[in-house]
């Protein structure tokens, strides 16, 4: 059987190299956005989903934390870590100088990576958001100039365009963590080495009570357990209401897990296991 892997599309994304990194000879197909790619998962039109959660420099994908606890609940498998580098890309004809680009289009955490870049030497571009870098590139190959693209050398090579500028992120060590979402986790083959486990939970706190943060911590912080990520989003009940986002560099286990889920509860939290899972961390080609 051929397993059918979804990704943040279209041809020429970081989750396409993201993809190619992890996974070969599969069958990839691209979705437009991130929530229907995670809708092809659930849908099971694909066995596999690979979309961006999160960027060294931008921090969290909102859209795919947000769409994977509010609407289509899913189990992260793996998490695949790559590095990032960004170009400025212009179409094949474009032979002006950078003062003459008009528009600039890309992702937002590709736009929001190159933040320096951009006020600095493109001060007069407005900024155009995409679905994707990819598809802002499909955008440039297709439109023409005096417009240009922020993305990777991949779609510059799918979409035949030049790389006027070459990374041109504003912080060395770049990185995206991107997650692997399946129903059946036994499809999910990825043929390289890892030590590092994680677990990502999502806890609700009880209302309104002074302290309780600091509590749902202690509970980790007296176990020993290495937490490497914590981060609030709205409950989009109100506001003031939040959920939290809690990794924990260690694989589920039946002792310290269910430790900490009795003593959150006993708090008046509600804790899920989004996933306990493997991090690889690859290069791309
Ligand atoms: O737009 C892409 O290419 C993606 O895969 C999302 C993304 C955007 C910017 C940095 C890393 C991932």
């Amino acid at each position: 059987m051929s397993v059918k892997i979804g990704y943040l599309g279209p041809k020429g994304t970081f989750t396409k190299l993201a993809v190619d990194a992890a996974f070969n000879g599969d069958d990839k197909i691209s979705f437009k956005t991130i929530p229907q790619c995670i809708d092809a998962v659930n849908n099971e039109e694909v066995h596999i989903g690979v979309v961006p959660i999160e960027n060294a420099i931008e921090g969290t994908v909102h859209l795919s934390i947000d769409y994977l606890v509010h609407q289509v609940r899913l189990p992260i498998i793996a998490e695949i870590v790559v590095p990032i580098q960004q170009n400025l890309l212009v179409h094949r004809d474009f032979a002006g100088e950078l003062l003459d680009i008009k528009e600039v289009h890309s992702h937002r955490h590709a736009i929001a990576q190159c933040q320096q870049y951009i006020h600095k030497f493109l001060p007069q571009a407005t900024i155009h958001y995409t679905n994707s870098t990819g598809s802002a590139a499909e955008m440039v190959s297709a439109n023409g100039n005096p417009i240009a693209a922020i993305g990777n050398t991949l779609a510059a090579e799918e979409y035949n365009l030049n790389i006027m500028e070459e990374n041109i992120h504003d912080y060395p060590n770049n990185h995206t963590r991107f997650i692997v979402l399946a129903k059946n986790k036994e499809l999910v083959k990825i043929n390289h080495s890892t030590d590092l486990e994680r677990t990502s939970l999502l806890i609700t706190l009880p209302e309104d009570r002074a302290g309780v943060l600091h509590q749902v911590l202690s509970a980790f912080a007296w176990r020993k357990m290495n937490l490497s990520k914590i981060e609030s989003r709205p409950m989009k009940t109100g506001l003031g209401n939040y959920f939290f986002i809690i990794d924990v560099d260690e694989p589920y286990d039946d002792a310290l897990f269910p430790g900490v889920q009795g003593e959150l509860e006993a708090l008046g939290c509600k804790v899920t296991i989004l996933g306990t899972y493997p991090v690889y961390k690859l290069a791309c080609k």
